[in-house]
C-alpha cells in the first residue's frame, strides 16, 4: 500500500503539472505556490457490499458530490456503477456511466481545482449507483497543501471575467468542507 500510495502520488503530481501547462502556466506552478509542500495525499479504501436494499427508494452507493481538493485518481475493479453528470449547473441532472479501461485511472477535478481556474476547468458531480454486485475502488485524493493559498490564477481571470471565489487557504477550505458534511472540524 505504501508503495501504491508513493506511485499514485507521483502519477498525480505529474498530472498537475499537464495541467499547469494546460493552463498557460509554469510546469511547477502548482510546486512553486506549496501546493506539495509538503504533499496531501489521502488514500481512500472502499468496499460497496453486494446486496441490494429490498426497499423501493434509490439507495446510492455514494450520492451526488465533487471530490473537495485539486485532482482525485480513481482506481476500481471493473465493477459498474460510478456516473458523472457533464453539466452540473443544469436541471434535471443526466447521468453517464463512467466506463472501466483495464489499466487507467479515472480522473476527477476537484473543487479548489475549479476555484483556482474560475470555473474553467469544472469539478466532476459524481455519484456511484449500487448494481447489486460487490465493488472495490481505491480513491486517491490530492488536496493542496493545507498552507497553500487558493486564488484564481491570473489566465483564468479578465475584466469581463472577474475571479468568483475569494482567495482561500486550501486547509480553510477544506476544514469548512467537512463541517459541512460531517458537522465537526478535523
Ligand atoms: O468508489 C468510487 O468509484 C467513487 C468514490 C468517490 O467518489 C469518493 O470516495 O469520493
Ligand atoms: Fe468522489
Amino acid at each position: 500500500m505504501e508503495d501504491y500510495y508513493k506511485q499514485v502520488l507521483s502519477a498525480g503530481e505529474r498530472l498537475i503539472s499537464l495541467i499547469a501547462l494546460a493552463l498557460d502556466l509554469e510546469e511547477n506552478f502548482f510546486h512553486d505556490v506549496g501546493a506539495f509542500n509538503p504533499p496531501n495525499g489521502f488514500l481512500r479504501l472502499l468496499h460497496y457490499p453486494g446486496e441490494l436494499s429490498s426497499s423501493n427508494e434509490e439507495i446510492y452507493g455514494a450520492s451526488a458530490h465533487s471530490d473537495y481538493g485539486m485532482i482525485t485518481l480513481l482506481a476500481t475493479d471493473g465493477v459498474g456503477g460510478l456516473q458523472v453528470c457533464k453539466e452540473k449547473l443544469k436541471k434535471p441532472h443526466v447521468w453517464e456511466d463512467v466506463q472501466h479501461i483495464s489499466g487507467a485511472f479515472i480522473v476527477n477535478i476537484g473543487d479548489m481545482m475549479e476555484r483556482w481556474t474560475n470555473c474553467l476547468f469544472r469539478s466532476t458531480l459524481h455519484r456511484v449507483m449500487p448494481r447489486g454486485q460487490e465493488r472495490y475502488s481505491a480513491a486517491f485524493f490530492l488536496d493542496p497543501n493545507p498552507d497553500c493559498v487558493v486564488e484564481c490564477l491570473k489566465s483564468c481571470c479578465s475584466e469581463s471575467t472577474p475571479p468568483r471565489f475569494p482567495p482561500i487557504r486550501s486547509g480553510e477550505y477544506l476544514n469548512e468542507r467537512f463541517k459541512l458534511t460531517y458537522g465537526a472540524g478535523n
